[in-house]
């Protein structure tokens, strides 16, 4: 038998995972897991919990959005575990699960937790904290970060609210120094996002680049202060298009970066409040963690 943890999140998205529990578990069992069910109460229980007994088992299952599996995640590297993760996505938008080829009907997530293929997965190293697939800051998370719907459709949402801003003057912007690789860049920004991810805000982010999840890379871009209303349209007919505008956009790859501000930016971890920070050193840790996916799936 294997003993698995199940970590799970009761008011993720619908709170639709209680209609699923029965016969997910079921199938567990006969497939030889003797399953431990772990309903999360508060905010960061299932570090809390994994932290605490996580060395006892072979698996560990999270079902809940993003929020609950970087919870998991946290939990199983500030323990400094290996153990696998099988990943029952239950949020709203579900966005790494999108991009690991991870289904969203929950019985399916469950076979490929009973049939998928271990893939080691890059992980996001934020100051002391963790993030699975996106580190934001800009525009959208100052005013939206606690209201739920707002961050689960990023970019959608950056893109509306630009459409509304009436007079530049309204727009927050940040100076910032970035630096990363042997490059400095110095500029005022009103967005960034450092991903490793396909789908952000359940949109397909970085058309026409490979986005690969165990290359130690990150993704970054940053959107720079328009100038004028003209430079304003151009950005915003550019996220529309989901294209990246090289003179409004910056836009690398990196393992490791740090960012620099005079005032404190808000940053977002993974769709939940990342803190206020004027510096942020943020490392790609290459396959650290153990995800089972569909490998089949070529994303
Ligand atoms: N019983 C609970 N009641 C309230 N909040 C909880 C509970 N258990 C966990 N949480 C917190 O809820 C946060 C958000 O959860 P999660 O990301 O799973 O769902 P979601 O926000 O509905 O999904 P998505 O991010 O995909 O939209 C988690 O970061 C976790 O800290």
């Amino acid at each position: 038998m294997k003993k698995v943890l199940f970590v799970m999140n009761p008011k993720s998205g619908k709170a639709t995972i209680k209609n699923a529990l029965f016969e997910i578990l079921d199938l567990f069992t006969k497939n030889n897991f003797i399953t431990t069910v772990y309903a999360t109460q508060k905010s960061k229980d299932a570090i809390e919990i994994i932290e605490k007994v996580g060395e006892e088992y072979e698996l560990i299952v999270c079902s809940g959005g993003d929020g609950t599996l970087d919870e998991v995640v946290t939990g199983i590297l500030n323990a400094k575990l290996n153990t696998p993760i099988g990943y029952i996505p239950a949020g709203s938008t579900n966005d790494f699960a999108k991009s690991l080829g991870i289904p969203s009907r929950k019985m399916e997530a469950a076979k490929l937790i009973v049939h998928g293929k271990e893939f080691q997965c890059d992980i996001g190293v934020f100051n002391q904290s963790y993030f699975v697939y996106i580190a934001a800051f800009g525009i959208f998370t100052d005013v939206s970060y606690s209201t739920p719907q707002s961050t689960k459709n990023l970019i959608g949402h950056m893109a509306y609210l630009l459409e509304g801003v009436k007079s530049l003057s309204l727009l927050q912007s940040y100076h910032l120094i970035v630096e990363h690789d042997e490059e400095v860049i110095e500029d005022d920004f009103i967005f960034g996002m450092i991903t490793n991810s396909i789908s952000v805000g359940g949109f397909k982010s970085f058309r026409g680049q490979k986005v690969q999840f165990d290359d130690g890379l990150f993704e970054v871009l940053l959107i720079r202060m328009p100038k004028n209303p003209l430079e304003l349209q151009s950005i915003l007919g550019a996220l529309i298009l989901n294209d990246i505008n090289k003179d409004y956009m910056c836009f690398f790859k990196t393992s490791e970066l740090t960012i620099h501000s005079e005032q404190e930016v808000s940053w977002t971890l993974d769709g939940e409040f990342g803190g206020l920070h004027k510096t942020v050193l943020i490392q790609n840790k290459q396959k650290e963690i153990t995800i089972l996916r569909n490998m089949d799936l070529h994303t």
